[in-house]
């Protein structure tokens, strides 16, 4: 409505400045008559819109340009050797406050809030009012007319001439300077909605990651806003220049003859109908490309991650065909996009020449009953060439904005998404204990929700080693999710404390609880970066500390380039047993009070398992550490050992406890020294041999 209204002023104030030829301005108040004051009121619109709609600029900013923009006026109106025609002030004063805000805009030292793109909509809604000048150029053609037809007005062509040479020139500038900032806009907006996407999704709960496919995510972040922005810089910039266009010449094409454009005007629904039908079918197509691009992705993202495997088990060829055949599915949908595009552009400018023929039928006819003069016909079919080509490109764009809002449509749908977890909680007391609770949990994953796969009750104390065990699938991973904070149980609550985990803030929970996982995941980084990763304000001197806690310091300074080696991506360019000494680290170097290890020395060996265990017990005495082992020799110091089995705690008690008990523990402490026993002995006969 804002925009309509501003539209409808522009004209006003061309027709004020044009008050040689306007018939208009003798019908207004003697006030209103005086250029500068029209103008000055314009301002003042276009300055109440801005404000209206809460753009970034500031009052004494826009008042300071508004003034150099009448001031610019004034002289244009002044020295009209220079500016020969009003026309041409209205299109310097444009471009003067467009360049001036670009210029600010560019500097490096402009501020934030002049950067947004707030402020970026501002300067666009002003430039794109500037390069209305082109459309002097069919008015000053039928005065050419007239004066061939009429050659009593010698003066009138070369004025004629002139203006529209310089008219032209002046307009092409002036659509460089709007395409610049427009596409800088663009540009910025781009950047701030991948951003936001990106945020968005980080805030999501890991339920929504087990539901959600990386590469559909990563799809949202890339393809979508890449289409979305395209259409948008590309095509919406086109698509409003033309609007404005179309809305200019119809009132120019009304002065002329009122009864050829209320001709035009009825043509024009028939040809609007046919965009928004097809348009609707490419939004919905657009939708469906999208959602198969992002299933391709998927496949490639998988690939790519475990190349490994794939080349162990030589499926290069498999892994292709199922890639080719997920882009064949692409393929075939944008088959039928182009079809409909195709067919939607043949709709579209068949509809208008239709309406061209019909025109100039009736335009001759007029011509005839002396309605319209010769020159004012020529001007209106000038116009209405310029009108009906920028219907034609208004509508042959138009799929193209629908398809921005499919696409756009799956990237708020993301940045929408409220996490489906309890609000973050605001307790950071500055002592805390390391007391855990957890009181008849039970839990279900919500990708499973019929199988219930926990149901126990785990208390960890500080200063003591619980351990987990059991056979595997019994849900001892899954405790430590839930202790994380990454599920809600269903039933249960875990107290921290004494208060419950959830009424902790987020970063203060993670900062005290630190998880070393069964497969830890290290980052394309340097091994500094790893270790410090989440808290990089900690020194050097508390790196090196946690690498030697967690016995890694002596294998890093091995490396050819000491912390500063790349661990490779997800940790690949080091062993097995060097990326889980440098998680420990990782999680020692936050000095936790409550650690879990979850198989987390699965893969080292005897001695330097032993040596990070002894190191941890000497100085981590105060914390309360959860240990899940599967090899039982591990746990065998723990204070406390809960035997799981699934989902349920069969015994507990502490080793000796356990093994006098002659339960399941005993069974898998025999059965587990059976099979070493076993090996040694296979060993040594191997040696006899
Ligand atoms: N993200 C998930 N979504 C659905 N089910 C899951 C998910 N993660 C684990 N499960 C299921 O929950 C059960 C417990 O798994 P959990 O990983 O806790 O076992 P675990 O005792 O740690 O096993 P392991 O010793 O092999 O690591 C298993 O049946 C597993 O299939």
């Amino acid at each position: 409505m804002l925009n309509v209204l501003t539209w409808v002023l522009s004209v006003f104030l061309f027709f004020t400045i044009n008050k040689d030829r306007s018939s208009i301005i003798t019908r207004k108040p003697a006030v209103l008559q005086s250029f500068p004051v029209a103008l000055t009121l314009y301002i003042l619109y276009m300055f109440v819109c801005d404000r209206m709609q809460k753009m970034a600029f500031s009052p004494l900013l826009c008042v300071c340009l508004d003034v150099l923009v009448v001031q610019a006026v004034r002289w244009a109106q002044l020295s009209p050797a220079l500016l020969p025609h009003p026309f041409l002030a209205l299109w310097a004063a444009g471009v003067l406050r467009a360049s001036l805000l670009l210029l600010m805009r560019l500097s490096p030292g402009c501020p934030q809030w002049l950067r947004g793109p707030e402020a970026a909509k501002t300067v666009l809604s002003w430039s794109n009012v500037v390069p209305s000048g082109e459309m002097a150029i069919p008015h000053y053609t039928g005065r050419m007319t007239d004066w061939i037809m009429n050659e009593d007005e010698p003066e009138a062509f070369t004025h004629a001439i002139t203006v529209m040479s310089l008219i032209t020139i002046m307009s092409a500038v002036s659509e460089f300077v709007c395409d610049l900032i427009y596409n800088i806009t663009m540009s910025r907006i781009h950047t701030f909605i991948q951003g936001q996407v990106f945020k968005a999704v980080l805030k999501q709960e890991i339920a929504f990651f087990d539901t959600v496919h990386t590469g559909d995510i990563v799809s949202r972040i890339t393809t979508d806003t890449n289409t979305m922005s395209e259409s948008l810089s590309e095509k919406l910039s086109l698509l409003m220049w033309y609007f404005m266009r179309v809305t200019f010449l119809f009132i120019f094409m009304l002065r002329l003859s009122w009864k050829l454009s209320l001709f035009t005007a009825l043509g024009l629904p028939i040809i609007l109908v046919i965009p928004e039908l097809t348009g609707k079918f490419y939004q919905s197509l657009s939708v469906k490309v999208q959602e198969s691009l992002a299933r391709a992705n998927d496949v490639a993202m998988e690939t790519f991650s475990s190349m490994k495997t794939v080349r162990s088990f030589a499926n290069e060829e498999g892994e292709t065909e199922r890639y080719k055949k997920k882009l064949e599915d692409t393929y075939s949908l944008n088959k039928t996009e182009a079809a409909a595009y195709a067919v939607s552009t043949w709709t579209n400018s068949l509809s208008s020449l239709a309406l061209k023929v019909s025109i100039l039928y009736y335009g001759g006819r007029l011509v005839t009953g002396k309605d319209v003069s010769s020159g004012d016909l020529v001007s209106f079919v000038l116009y209405e060439l310029q009108f009906a080509s920028a219907v034609e490109v208004l509508m042959s764009y138009y799929p193209h904005v629908k398809k921005a809002v499919g696409a756009s449509e799956k990237i708020f749908e993301y940045v929408d998404r409220q996490p489906q977890v309890p609000p973050e909680g605001s307790l950071a007391p500055k002592v805390l204990r390391g007391n855990v609770h957890m009181k008849n949990i039970t839990f279900a994953y919500p990708k499973r929700p019929d199988t219930p796969v926990l149901k126990v009750c785990v208390c960890l104390k500080p200063g003591e080693v619980t351990a987990l065990v059991g056979p595997s699938g019994a849900g001892k991973s899954t405790c430590v999710s839930l202790l994380e904070r990454f599920y809600q149980p269903q039933d249960g609550e875990i107290l921290l404390d004494g208060q419950p985990l959830y009424s902790y803030q987020n970063q203060y929970l993670h900062d005290k609880i630190a998880v070393v996982s069964q497969e830890p995941v290290l980052f394309a980084r340097s091994v500094r970066e790893n270790i410090k990763y989440g808290r990089e304000g900690a020194t050097d001197e508390e790196m090196i500390r946690a690498a030697e806690l967690a016995n890694a310091h002596k294998f890093i300074s091995d490396l050819s380039k000491g912390y500063d080696t790349d661990a490779g991506e997800k940790g690949g360019q080091v062993s097995g047993g060097q990326k889980q000494r440098i998680a420990i680290a990782r999680a020692l170097i936050r000095q936790p009070k409550i650690l879990v290890l979850d198989d987390a020395t699965s893969s080292l060996d005897t001695e330097s398992e032993h040596l990070v265990h002894e190191a941890l017990r000497k100085n981590f005495n105060q914390c309360a550490v959860l240990l899940i082992a599967h090899k039982l020799s591990t746990v065998e110091k723990a204070n406390h050992i809960i035997f799981l089995k699934d989902g349920e705690v069969i015994e507990e008690g502490t080793h000796e406890e356990l093994l006098g008990k002659g339960g399941a523990y005993a069974q898998l402490v025999e059965k587990q020294n059976t099979a070493f026993q076993r090996s040694a002995e296979e060993g040594s006969d191997a040696n006899g041999v």
